[in-house]
């Protein structure tokens, strides 16, 4: 199977000089379609920076990464879907509205941009909140319209940073869930960063980050 990324020696280093911090440090590894990663470790041992490299949308200051299934990634969501720890919606438009707003940036036909939006929030089970804003959705409905979201794009990795870090246990399950059937059904490669259990017991695979140093530490598959 090709890999979707694949790095090493690969380094993060911010500012220079007495104040210089080594946020990755020297690490090797790949991710494939089938991988369901949780990225395990302490708040500031590098997480979401590992996320951002990978993701394509940082430079890394030391060795190399590649996307060999990807090309280049840089802000594709339609390669690389991204969930955040705060689902980032539009205050103003509708839960279907969000979901829909990148096929429509990206050029799909209104029609069909809502109607694979709708699609998503059906098959995310929030097919009753898709025409209410923001506002009106408890924050783990937001974090799963910013779950259908990328499911609306397919994107071929799905990356999530502390997406459960504000919500209850319940909605964190759902929004676990909903992440992993996602990618299950777009068949995309999905690692998940957090130091919530509730990740690490949910995902087969884990990787483990301190102080910037990355060790595959789980079982494999
Ligand atoms: N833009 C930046 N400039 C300077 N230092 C940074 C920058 N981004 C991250 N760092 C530092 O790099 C290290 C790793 O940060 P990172 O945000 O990747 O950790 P994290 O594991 O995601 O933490 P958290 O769980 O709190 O989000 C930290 O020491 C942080 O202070």
């Amino acid at each position: 199977m090709t890999a979707l990324v694949e790095f090493a020696g690969l380094g993060r280093t911010f500012g220079s000089g007495p104040q210089a911090v080594v946020a990755i440090h020297d690490a090797m590894g790949a991710i494939e379609q089938d991988d369901r990663i949780a990225l395990v470790g302490r708040s500031g041992s590098g997480k979401s920076t590992l996320l951002w490299l990978v993701a394509g949308l940082d430079t890394p200051t030391h060795g190399t990464i590649s996307w060999p299934a990807l090309g280049r990634p840089k802000g594709d969501p339609f390669l690389v879907g991204t969930v955040f720890q705060v689902p980032s919606l539009v205050p103003t438009l509708t839960a279907v509205e969000n979901v829909a707003l990148p096929l429509l940036l990206h050029g799909v036909a209104e029609r069909d941009a809502f109607a694979t939006a709708d699609a998503a929030l059906e098959r995310i089970d929030l097919a009753a909140v898709a025409r209410q804003l923001p506002d009106e959705l408890s924050g783990g409905q937001a974090q799963r319209v910013a779950v259908a979201r990328v499911l609306a794009t397919r994107p071929r990795l799905l990356l999530a940073d502390e997406p459960t870090g504000r919500i209850d246990r319940h909605a964190a399950r759902e929004v676990l869930d909903a992440l992993r059937a996602t990618a299950d059904e777009v068949g995309a490669g999905l690692v998940v960063a957090s130091h919530d259990p509730l990740v690490y017991d949910t995902l087969p695979q884990r990787w483990t980050i301190s102080d910037g140093r990355v060790a595959v530490t789980g079982a494999l598959r």
